[in-house]
């Protein structure tokens, strides 16, 4: 069995962060990849930039095939530049394989040409991230028209119609991309609403804009059959209603990926929802081996996995004070256009916590920059305690929002009063200057 001292799961974000981090310390790394076509991980290849790319040139008026000749250029520059800033280093070696434990510490890796490597690390650290879920539904099988986030990227033909199975960040912004491109989107919803962890208003403004762009709402309904025949998928709802499509797209979330990794043959426990189990330093139950990123069940984006970089980068080589106890203003953002973006507590969070809130909101139309570049749609609405002073949370659906939420987060994460940011200096015209008067 051969020996390494570190040894990295998975080509994902804060897997790769840490390999190239050991590497410029001197240490050696080994990074198992199980796909040559997923160096850099699922963000650069099938996640955040090829989705975003996406739906950037959809709103650009590019053809469905022009878009998907975009990302793929994109995805693989970024996938042979991500290849070589581990290659490259000489204490790295990227091995193609799948890897499976067979022990605490030791992982057998099965090579693209059937052959095995038996390899003994000292540290271990998983970054497997995670796959999509397949509700149990009959006939709900992948294949030609059944699809999901990944296939949706390179499809070879665009559906004139699809359907969305869930409505969460993936089916909502699939399905406002593939309405700008111009196919007939419809998406199921079980529940009456969609975006039910926000404030009413603003998710009805949200579903109100996506319906009149001409989206289609299943809300309230059930799928309970599928039916799918080579170029058709046939589908059947609890209300007895059927529909039949071009392609559907399961898009009803994503569950940490450890499938074929042999955890039975150690200690690692796992979560009840199916995760690696980890403490506050993202350590597993086994000393010496850590879970970054999708694989531990924390939140799943991409700067999340970065963030647990950053924590066992500190617990390794730091004065030990990161862990996860420390993630407060954490923002998100659902790339719709315009995107919605959120940090911190909605004003019903707020209130239900017993806060003494002031609500600040205003239309987006109301900000100069908005009519500059014709995207009048949204609002601001920002939640500050007045005990305080300090804000509590933000949610901003409008154009930039995935740029400005950030100057929010930022002004959270350092307990600013929220007079800072009304009483800043703002280039202009920007739609960060709405807070001069929004915050009056
Ligand atoms: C369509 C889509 C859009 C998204 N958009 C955004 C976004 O806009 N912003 C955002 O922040 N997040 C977004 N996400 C989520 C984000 O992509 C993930 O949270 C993030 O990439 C997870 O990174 P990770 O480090 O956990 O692992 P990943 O990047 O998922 O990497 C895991 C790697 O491990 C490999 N692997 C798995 N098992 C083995 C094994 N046994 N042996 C060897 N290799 C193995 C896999 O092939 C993969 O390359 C999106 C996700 C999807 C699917
Ligand atoms: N912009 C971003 O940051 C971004 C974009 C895409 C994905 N992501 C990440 O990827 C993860 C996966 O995305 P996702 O959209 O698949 O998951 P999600 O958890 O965001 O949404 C899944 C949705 O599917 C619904 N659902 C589940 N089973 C269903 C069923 N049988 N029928 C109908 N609906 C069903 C759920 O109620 C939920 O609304 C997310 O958790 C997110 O963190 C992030």
């Amino acid at each position: 069995m051969e020996t390494i001292k570190n040894l990295v799961i998975g080509f994902g974000k804060g897997g790769k962060t840490l390999a190239k981090t050991l590497a410029q310390r001197g240490e050696a790394v080994m990074v198992v990849e199980q796909s040559s076509q997923m160096y850099g991980g699922t963000c650069i290849n099938v996640g955040c930039l090829p989705s975003k790319n996406m739906i950037i040139n959809s709103e650009r008026h590019l053809s469905f095939a022009e878009g998907v000749v975009h990302q793929s250029a994109l995805t693989d520059r970024l996938r042979n530049k991500n290849y070589h800033m581990l290659a490259d280093e000489p204490t790295v070696e990227v091995v193609d394989g799948k890897a499976r434990f067979m022990g605490d510490h030791q992982v057998e890796i099965e090579l693209g040409n059937g052959d095995h490597r038996q390899v003994e690390a000292e540290r271990v650290f998983i970054d497997t991230g995670a796959q999509p879920v397949i509700p149990d539904i009959p006939g709900l099988t992948l294949g030609e028209r059944i699809i999901t986030s990944k296939e949706a990227l390179s499809l070879p033909y665009q559906p004139q119609t699809m359907a969305v199975l869930g409505a969460g960040h993936i089916g909502l912004e699939f399905a406002s991309m593939y309405h700008q491109y111009g196919t007939d989107v419809t998406v199921i919803n079980r529940h009456e609403h969609i975006l039910n962890h926000y404030d009413r208003d603003v998710a009805e403004m949200v579903e109100q804009d996506l319906i009149s762009a001409g989206i289609h709402f299943r809300m309230n309904t059930n799928l309970v059959q599928v039916e799918a025949t080579a170029d058709r998928v046939t589908l059947t709802f609890d209300n007895g209603e059927s529909q039949t499509l071009d392609a559907l797209l399961v898009a009803s979330g994503r569950r940490p990926n450890i499938d074929d990794l042999g955890l039975e043959n150690t200690g690692i426990q796992l979560t009840s929802q199916g995760a690696i189990q980890v403490n506050e330093r993202l350590e597993t139950t086994i000393p010496n081996v850590w879970a970054i990123g999708d694989v531990n069940g924390g939140p799943q984006f991409t700067y999340i996995s970065l963030d647990d970089f950053r924590i066992i980068n500190n617990q390794l080589f730091g004065d030990q004070t990161r862990s996860t106890k420390d993630r407060f203003a954490v923002p998100a953002t659902t790339f719709l256009t315009p995107p919605l973006s959120s940090v911190g507590l909605t004003e019903q969070a707020a209130r239900a916590q017993g806060y003494n809130i002031k609500v600040y909101q205003q239309a987006a139309a109301g900000i100069p920059k908005a009519h500059v570049t014709e995207e009048t749609r949204g609002l601001y609405k920002v939640i500050v305690d007045q005990d305080t002073q300090k804000i509590l949370g933000a949610v901003i659906y409008a154009a930039e929002s995935h740029e400005v939420i950030n100057i929010v987060a930022l002004a959270m994460k350092t307990h600013q009063p929220y007079t800072v940011l009304r009483d800043m200096i703002y280039t202009h015209p920007t739609m960060a200057e709405v807070f001069n008067d929004l915050l009056k």
